[in-house]
């Protein structure tokens, strides 16, 4: 090759329904000049001579793909690339081109796959080099992206005032939607106080119309039915909030006495199909803090749903096994729950770990591996169920490095990295998109969103703290280095 890097990309449309296709295909790309070298047609010539009728699928998509690149996006030239393409059988000493095939095809709308053919060290090798090891006594790298449908956020703290300037964009950077908590100080407890908070979080989005909130209710004892016909009617408020009273940050307000006060008011969210959005743990300071969660679906949320079973019921951030037990087995549609970024990736080890972890502490507080391990299997199983909901909650950070912390983890930043590093690691990427994406929207009777987000598997380090005009708040996994870096298409 002629003292320049060759680049080409192939761009393999591996949908979910195409995928079986590509069952079995165990490929591998030699860069290197090897006896036999290839011009693009003879390549493909080659293969239709030499490959299989699934390995022939693969080849044919390549084709297209390099056609497009030829047509100009592509970072290099393409005129007469060189190479070889070799199918090999299953073995050897380096990632198999087919586990590609297993961690992506069944799911991914889209997989771009870069190949590096170096024949010159001048230009950086390892940008955009993926997980994928270099192939021994020739280089290229992997690069990887995935495509899905615009997530949205079904539960999202965005404070007011300057906190909200400040992290409103992190949202609206990848977020379709959210739904707005309505823990403010005062709390949002009427449909006139949520349109309020809703105008001052357009006015921060400063002309970004692409972000929508979803607004939400604070529930208290004194919450009329009335004001639930209000917000249906508003056409703005898309759930209500229980916090019992002193379970959480900014709870004091909540609510003492569920079964008796506040049942005229379900009911009436009965009949206007308003979701009840629920923190699911009591505060009986009797019982363990970790046991909290697991004690109020006994106390509270199955009679609760026994007494109306109709109430459409969103479980906030579950955080064990019970939890997801008992979510799967509510009926789908009636009960759901949504999953945060920190109770899929961490354990209760990390809020200790080399000394006390503030910013790792939210409520309800990280358990045991194995409840992690549970809720992992349950939501990479597929279970419409569960979907996204980050719980990101910004604090000063001053509020978080004292002597009384605030609860509350700030992710929105890194929350699709780690949502994708998760369901990479428990091969089930192909169901990371309907988590993100569509189990939430269609609880919610809302359409799916038409945009698309792209995951790039490229490095990137997490900041180690965001400043604004009061202070800093400090993001989950700071200075951590993180894949699947999201980019909205425009
Ligand atoms: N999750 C948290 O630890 N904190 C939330 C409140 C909540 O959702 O519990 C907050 O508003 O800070």
């Amino acid at each position: 090759m002629s003292g320049e890097w060759w680049w080409f990309r192939m761009k393999m449309a591996w949908m979910a329904n195409r995928s079986c296709r590509m069952s079995g295909v165990e490929w591998r790309w030699f860069s290197r000049p090897t006896p036999t070298s290839f011009g693009r047609k003879a390549l493909f010539d080659h293969l239709k001579k030499n490959g299989s009728a699934e390995r022939l699928n693969v080849a044919h998509e390549g084709v297209h793909s390099m056609q497009m690149a030829e047509d100009g996006d592509i970072d290099g030239k393409l005129d007469n690339p060189v190479f070889e393409l070799r199918s090999i059988e299953p073995k050897v000493d380096d990632v198999p081109f087919n586990q590609i095939h297993e961690r992506f095809a069944p799911a991914v709308a889209q997989m771009i796959i870069t190949f590096a053919l170096p024949s010159s060290p001048s230009r950086p090798y390892n940008s955009n080099i993926g997980h994928f090891k270099r192939f021994k006594g020739c280089g290229y790298g992997v690069r990887m992206e995935l495509s899905i449908a615009q997530p949205d956020d079904w539960h999202l703290h965005l404070r007011d005032g300057e906190l909200l300037k400040t992290v409103i964009s992190h949202s609206a950077k990848q977020f379709g939607r959210a739904i707005i908590m309505p823990n403010l100080r005062p709390p949002v407890t009427t449909t006139a106080a949520a349109v309020a908070y809703r105008d001052s979080i357009m006015k921060a989005l400063q002309g970004n119309t692409d972000f929508t909130p979803l607004m939400t209710l604070y529930l208290t004892d004194k919450t009329s039915p009335h004001e639930i016909k209000l917000a249906r009617e508003s056409g703005v408020v898309y759930g209500v909030k229980l916090y019992p009273a002193g379970a959480t940050t900014n709870s004091q307000d909540g609510v003492t006495d569920l079964f008796g006060k506040c049942m005229p008011v379900l009911e009436e969210m009965v009949n206007q199909n308003m979701p009840l959005l629920v923190h699911g743990e009591v505060t009986d300071p009797q019982i363990d803090i970790f046991d909290r969660e697991r004690v109020f679906i006994d106390r509270i949320l199955k009679p609760l749903i026994q007494r109306l079973p109709k109430l459409k019921v969103v479980m906030e951030h579950v955080t064990t096994m019970e939890a997801v037990k008992f979510v799967e087995s509510c009926e789908e549609g009636c009960v759901a729950a949504t999953v945060t970024p920190q109770h899929l990736y961490l354990n209760r080890n990390s809020l200790f770990q080399g000394g006390l972890q503030p910013h790792n502490y939210c409520l309800p507080v990280l358990k045991r591996v194995t409840h992690r391990q549970a809720i992992v299997a349950s939501v990479t199983s597929g279970n419409k169920r569960f979907f996204l909901g980050t719980d990101s909650a910004p604090h000063d950070r001053q509020r978080k490095e004292c002597a009384c912390g605030c609860a509350g983890v700030y992710n929105s930043p890194v929350a699709l990295s780690i949502y994708a590093k998760v369901f990479e690691e428990a091969g089930a990427l192909d169901k990371l998109e309907a988590f993100t994406s569509f189990n939430g929207p269609d609880f919610y009777g809302l359409p799916r969103n038409t945009r698309t987000i792209t995951l790039k598997k490229t490095t990137w380090k997490v900041p180690e703290s965001y400043a604004y005009a009061s202070g800093s708040i400090v993001p989950m996994s700071a200075g951590e280095s993180l894949e699947w870096l999201p980019y909205l298409s425009s």
